[in-house]
């Protein structure tokens, strides 16, 4: 069964809300072909041979039909001979057959060819001078009947394509997207395990977020089946879940992970789940961590922030029959991921039961790594049949069947989650999901006429986010930027630039301006110094961080109540995961964005197409930023010293 049907345009006929009234208008245009074949056939059959002969040689002109009250298209080959000469730049035999094809009627209309081995004004041979006849509306009459003129694009509006979504995508499960509404109780949710209840309590967590509500009770019942297929041999559904940047998505799959994972034997690798940047793998291993904590479960981390070698033990033991897996959770980075898969002897995802992909659309957009294709490839590697699970093969999702349920098989859940995944299926096809269920804050559902683009997606934003832009020049951004941390004297405040050089530029003029305690984060630095900086950042030790997009994504720092966009993101994608570094688990944040005058229009329209409540406008008056300029210029020339000290070093 296809997963996904994947609209193209397929012709106006087609382009219908409904499938149903597509197919309809398809097979009343086959049947009006098929009645007109049959009357050319019966007058051919009823006239005089000579007659025949001739329409067979030369077939009849026939008139075109026109709408009643339409006038020609210019350009078409009813308009008036000046006005198409006009419209194909008086080119007209230049162009030549393409030119002709250029202009005319829309696909699917009623239009006749030109093109045709039996008409003379079409063959390659055509005299110079031939054009004024060939392109009388005469030509339509040495077409085929059956042909359909192509192109005429350039001189109508094409129709807009309208591709339709797959029901699972059109109509998704709701999901709440304020996590200070209709939060359920702990307890309420007796299939959680009471130890891990316990566990919640513990980390002050009196009751679920939305998504967690939701999505925590679906998982536990897909893995009700233990480690294999679930009831009447279906394998689990996989689940995709977009919801609001800081809605607790994290906890949404580690609690039922943990808790389907509980029952294990064996150790085996389990449960994987692949994060785009090591940061946040680090961090969401530490939950893992937490929740699995005086459970014989063991979590691995594999991000490439130790050696290959010392991650290599984490994962597996070397024992006198073979290797002994040493962990039941991997967390990775997916560079890693594939080092480990190559290199790592005895590293086996075959008893995969979970793929968690975090940061879905992302991991997405960096599947030219083809990392997925290598783990699928691991993970239904064929058995040795000496060995002793070879009993548990596991296939590819399919019909299910006698034949197919004869061996207990162990299924593969893929589980996405992001704030802004992807409604496109063409991108989700890349996953070969296995009739997936999504749940989505996002928009109510939309029918299967749906918009399938990532931008219609409408991002949903955390309700305590108040959004702003700065209207400023672009000598004055730095001055902003130190305007709102000193005015807001907020402890933590991060500040988004577009490059690592701008980064440590404004980083460096920071500091030499004084009076702000100030870090950078971007690949300038190693993985180790990162780590330093986002933890003294956590405690409260550097009050400004000034990051590339490598902290744009769920990286979740608490107390963080400003975002500043020093550079307009380019993607309304990347504005909302920056600004969702604030205003997380239902606290209120601000977001300011610094924009020039040329970027204002464009970048304002980017953001109210994709759903961003409208931006306040802040104006910063000069008054307020001028006893600061005097401290600014001395930063300034500071920063000329640096960089040029900088460069002469990197010559060296
Ligand atoms: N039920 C809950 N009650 C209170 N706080 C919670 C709850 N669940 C999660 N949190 C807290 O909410 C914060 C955000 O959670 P999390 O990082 O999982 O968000 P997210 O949805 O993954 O965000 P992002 O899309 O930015 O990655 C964390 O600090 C987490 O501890």
């Amino acid at each position: 069964m296809a997963l996904f049907h994947v609209a193209r345009y397929p012709g106006p006929e087609a382009a219908g809300p409904a499938e149903s009234e597509a197919g309809g208008r398809a097979r009343a245009l086959l049947e009006r072909l098929q009645s007109r074949a049959r009357e050319r056939q019966q007058r051919r059959e009823s006239a005089p041979p000579e007659a025949t002969a001739e329409a067979t040689g030369k077939r009849r002109r026939r008139p075109r039909r026109r709408r009643p009250g339409s006038s020609p298209a210019p350009g078409s080959p009813d308009a008036p001979r000046k006005k198409r000469q006009k419209a194909t730049g008086g080119d007209a035999d230049a162009g030549g057959r393409r030119g002709r094809a250029r202009e005319g009627a829309p696909p699917g209309s009623d239009r006749r060819v030109a093109s045709t081995p039996s008409c003379p004004a079409e063959s390659g041979d055509k005299a110079p001078g031939a054009s004024s006849e060939a392109e009388s509306p005469d030509e339509s009459a040495c077409s085929p009947g059956h042909a359909l003129l192509l192109g005429g694009f350039e001189m109508r509006k094409a129709p807009k394509v309208q591709p339709f979504l797959p029901t699972w995508l059109a109509r998704p499960s709701r999901v709440g997207k304020n996590v200070t509404e209709h939060l359920v109780p702990i307890q309420d949710l007796p299939e959680v395990h009471p130890e891990l209840q316990k566990k919640l309590r513990a980390q002050g967590l009196s009751s679920y977020f939305p998504v967690q509500a939701a999505v925590i009770p679906t998982l536990l019942e897909s893995a009700a089946g233990g480690f294999l297929v679930g009831r009447g041999g279906f394998q689990p559904q996989d689940l995709c879940v977009s919801a609001p940047t800081g809605s607790g998505k994290t906890l949404a799959f580690v609690i039922p992970v943990v808790q389907a994972l509980l029952q294990r034997v064996v150790c085996r690798v389990r449960a994987l789940v692949v994060l785009p940047t090591k940061e946040l793998a680090q961090q969401v291993s530490k939950v893992f961590q937490v929740y699995t904590d005086a459970t014989p479960l063991r979590v691995a981390l594999v991000t490439g922030q130790r050696s290959l070698s010392r991650e290599q033990e984490s994962l597996v033991q070397r024992t006198a029959d073979g290797y002994r897996c040493l962990a039941d959770i991997v967390v990775a980075t997916p560079g890693r991921l594939v080092d480990h898969i190559d290199q790592t002897p005895g590293f086996s995802l075959q008893q995969l039961r979970f793929l968690v992909v975090d940061e879905a659309d992302r991991m997405v957009d960096s599947m030219h790594q083809s990392w997925l294709p290598r783990v699928m490839a691991a993970v239904f590697q064929r058995e040795e049949p000496s060995d002793p699970c070879a009993l548990f093969q596991r296939e590819l999702p399919r019909a299910v069947t006698a034949a197919s349920t004869w061996a207990p098989q162990v299924p593969l859940q893929k589980l996405l989650f992001s704030a802004t995944l992807t409604q496109n299926p063409e991108k989700l096809q890349q996953l070969s999901l296995h009739q997936p269920q999504l749940f989505s804050s996002g928009l109510e559902s939309r029918g299967p006429e749906g918009v399938a683009d990532d931008s219609a997606g409408k991002y949903v934003f955390p309700e305590g986010l108040l959004h702003h832009y700065v209207p400023c020049s672009l000598r004055a951004k730095p001055l902003a930027v130190l305007h709102l941390v000193l005015t807001t004297q907020l402890p933590r405040v991060l500040c988004f630039t577009n490059s690592r050089e701008n980064s440590h530029r404004l980083f460096l003029l920071v500091r030499a301006f004084g009076g702000v305690s100030v870090a950078e984060f971007s690949s300038r630095h190693g993985p180790g110094h990162r780590k330093k900086i986002l933890k003294q950042f956590e405690q409260g030790r550097i009050q400004l961080l000034v990051s590339t997009d490598a902290t744009a994504r769920g990286i979740d720092v608490q107390g963080v109540e400003l975002v500043v966009n020093y550079d307009a993101p380019q993607y309304a994608r990347t504005y909302v995961h920056r600004v969702g570094r604030t205003a997380r688990a239902g606290r209120a944040g601000q977001a300011f964005t610094l924009l020039l005058r040329v970027q204002e229009h464009k970048f304002l329209r980017m953001l109210a197409d994709a759903g961003v409540p409208e931006l306040g406008r802040h104006e910063i008056p000069s008054e307020l930023l001028q006893p600061l300029i005097p401290r600014y210029e001395e930063a300034l020339t500071q920063l000329e010293k640096t960089v040029r000290e900088e460069q002469k070093q990197k010559k060296a």
